[in-house]
């Protein structure tokens, strides 16, 4: 028989039966990943809705409100591997303001003072307005002032007993400060701090480990942990929010006071909290913490509003999971639910390739957020992110709005995976061919001297001190050049007139002139500092120095293969990969005939070849600081010619190569009477120096 057809409802009840049932099957399952597992596959804001909706079918047909329902319970469960702790005053949730505005405010003001009977001439109520912290629920048991257990939430009644993984967050004292009571239970929860955050999932990504979701979820999966030596290495945080058991102490009047006295006897409690009056006082804490939410170093989800007088929280006592005295009016998720439509890319200032989610516009973390980050195709690998998917999408501070994770349950039918180079083998600004090194997460546009995007960088690199030398041309220069469309590539460099410069904003005739000069000089150069020029990756102004000398001319080096590019000292498999990809790319190329049609000319060479053995039996000594190489370099480069280097001074060395604050090796050596370099020196006994370099 149907069960509800009595109630005149017929079929409305049955699909509402059917309904709760569907709902209670789903929030269980979501319940045991979030509370057993710390690692839901919803964000909060989707998972509260469901629970609403079985509030809501159980208001209205109170018959289905079972003693099994996850409404009438709190949410956790102990997981079998820890000791079980009962807790003695039972660990509530808080029913929740759904209205993130401020009126949230008024219908917990309203309902307080129905429920003690306050008319409109009574005075209003004082309330302890605080944080509502995203971590994870604690009871820290302290006698005589010794920190003996902690314990975990759990269903409320039992808990976890924690107690060894929570004596290594060191926020939390293992002794109270003063005069501490026989027995005291502090509540308060366990947190992690966004940049803490951070770092610990790089760290997990590294090491090919879980990554964790949200901080609450890393927080909540570092103390249920059963190796401490693993919470201990979690940079764990703690506040203290209210009491549980307490022996031998004479309460405060307030929460207030409360608060005060955990923080004296050397418990953490959180600054960002107000004693303020009625609705208005309620709803004032709640803007101004709204305000403040984005910068604070942790995630918030909400304020928490208690009654301040513990006499009137005793007075309004408990309905099943939560007290009355409390609410949690929270602000808008920081984490939602949206369509994934496609994956673009953006390219940056170096060439890198950052695939960017499209996203069906979706309200998160109090903005319409239509894109977000995916980083690099190894995070997509990674969390397999697909066209198509239904994403969980975090915006949490002022970080960067990202894609979690894909809802996997809700993808329906077999996507196809995102490959970044099938999708962009070309460069979307210049198209270019794009390349990704077998080391690197990173793809990225080989058209350097070429692409639109990274104009910029490669004009300053071009001009460098160090590469064409092009004195005044500067940042900022650079920009109103390029944002000016004056100049496009290098070449356009040595095409421009004193016509164009005029119109630049604090550019007057006599710097315009300088620049046109510098430009002019720059045209003579070395083949060392035009390869350096060029910005091929990887490839400085050592290797840029050794490819001249050993190529001798450009022609050359352009078709040089990989085999032929590893003959070069210290160029190994990397960088000859980077050199060729480079000169493979067209476009490049033809800047580089368009720079030499623009007069920019050095004299070419012969080829150097090899010049491995010169040095044989030679020992040098490499003391203070060298002009341009570092001590690593000029130790290779001296053992690829067949030296070696020695640590000390002695009458076996031959020689001394000696730089800026050298000390009392040097001092040693002219004692002796051995031959002294500089960098220059060495460099021609190396053979460095040719009409090349
Ligand atoms: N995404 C999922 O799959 C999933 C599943 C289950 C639960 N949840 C989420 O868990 C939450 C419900 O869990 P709940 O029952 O723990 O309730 P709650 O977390 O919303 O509120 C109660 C908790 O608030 C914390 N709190 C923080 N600051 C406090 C303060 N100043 N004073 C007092 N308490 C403070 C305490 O730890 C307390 O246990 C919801 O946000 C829900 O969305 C999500
Ligand atoms: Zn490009």
């Amino acid at each position: 028989m149907d069960l509800f057809a009595e109630d005149g409802r017929g079929e409305t009840a049955a699909d509402a039966a059917a309904r709760a049932a569907a709902l209670r099957a789903e929030i269980a399952r979501h319940d045991h990943a979030y509370y057993v597992l710390d690692a839901p596959t919803i964000p909060d804001a989707e998972y509260d809705r469901l629970f609403r909706e079985l509030q809501a079918i159980e208001r209205a047909y109170p018959a289905l409100r079972s003693a099994d329902s996850p409404t009438q319970r709190v949410g956790g469960k102990a997981l079998a591997q820890f000791a079980t702790v009962r807790h003695r005053v039972p660990m509530l949730s808080i029913s929740t303001e759904t209205d993130t505005e401020a009126s949230g405010a008024f219908a917990f003001d309203a309902r307080v003072r129905r429920a003690l009977g306050l008319d409109e001439d009574d005075a209003a109520v004082a309330y302890a307005a605080e944080l509502k912290f995203d971590g994870l629920a604690i009871s820290l048991r302290y006698e005589d002032g010794v920190l003996v257990q902690a314990a975990t939430r759990g269903d409320g009644e039992t808990g976890e007993d924690v107690t060894s993984n929570v004596r290594t967050v060191k926020a939390i004292p293992l002794r109270l400060l003063g005069e501490a009571p026989p027995v005291l239970e502090v509540r308060g929860e366990i947190y992690l701090r966004r940049d803490d955050f951070e770092r610990l999932n790089a760290r997990q990504a590294e090491a090919g480990e879980k990554i964790f979701v949200n901080p609450r979820n890393a927080a909540a999966g570092s103390i249920r942990q059963l190796d401490p030596g693993i919470a201990a290495r979690r940079p764990l945080s703690f506040y203290a929010y209210g009491l549980g058991e307490v022996a031998g102490w004479t309460l405060p009047a307030t929460q207030t006071e409360v608060l005060d006295a955990l923080a004296a006897f050397g418990l953490p409690v959180c600054g960002h909290r107000a004693q303020v009056r009625g609705a208005e006082g309620l709803a004032a804490f709640h803007a101004r913490i709204g305000a403040l939410r984005d910068t604070l170093p942790f995630d918030i989800d909400g304020v928490v509003y208690k009654v301040d007088a513990l006499a009137l929280q005793q007075q309004l006592g408990f309905v099943t999971r939560e007290p009355r005295w409390a609410v949690a009016h929270k602000y808008p998720a920081q984490e939602a639910v949206t369509l994934l439509r496609d994956i673009e890319v953006q390219v940056g200032r170096t060439g890198a390739l950052t695939p960017v989610a499209r996203l069906e516009p979706v309200f998160v973390g109090g903005v319409t957020v239509t894109n977000a980050t995916l980083h690099n195709q190894d995070e997509i690998d990674r969390k397999d992110v697909r066209i198509g998917d239904w994403v969980i999408v975090r915006r949490a501070g002022d970080v960067i709005p990202e894609v979690v994770a894909p809802i996997l349950e809700r993808r329906g039918g077999e996507l196809p995976r995102f490959v970044l180079l099938d999708r962009f083998p070309t460069c979307p600004v210049c198209g270019s061919h794009v390349v990704r090194g077998e080391d690197e997460a990173v793809a990225r546009c080989t058209g350097g001297l070429f692409c639109p995007a990274q104009r910029k960088q490669a004009l300053l690199h071009f001009a460098g001190r160090r590469a064409m030398d092009i004195e005044g041309l500067g940042d900022k220069l650079v920009d109103q050049l390029v944002d000016a469309a004056i100049v496009k590539t290098p070449v356009d460099l040595y095409r421009l007139g004193v016509l164009a410069l005029a119109n630049l904003e604090r550019m007057g005739e006599k710097s315009a002139q300088n620049l046109l000069m510098a430009i002019e000089k720059s045209r003579g150069t070395t083949l060392a500092r035009f390869i350096f020029a060029l910005g091929i990756r990887n490839v400085g102004e050592a290797t840029a120095r050794d490819l001249a000398r050993h190529f001798g001319k450009l022609d050359a080096l352009i078709a040089a293969d990989v085999d032929a590019l590893q003959q070069v000292p210290d160029v190994g498999p990397i960088v000859a990969k980077c050199i060729a990809e480079f000169f493979a790319e067209p476009h490049n190329r033809e800047v580089i005939e368009q720079l030499r049609a623009a007069g920019v000319h050095w004299a070419e060479g012969e080829p150097q070849g090899s010049v491995a053995g010169a040095l044989a039996g030679k020992t040098f000594v490499l003391t203070g600081t060298l002009p341009t190489l570092s001590r690593d370099e000029a130790k290779a480069r001296i053992e690829a010619r067949g030296g070696k280097v020695a640590g000390s001074v002695s009458k076996k060395t031959h020689y001394v190569v000696a730089g800026a604050e050298a000390g009392s090796k040097l001092d040693k050596a002219q004692a002796l009477g051995l031959a002294i370099l500089d960098e220059d020196g060495l460099r021609v006994l190396l053979n460095e120096t040719d009409t090349n370099a």
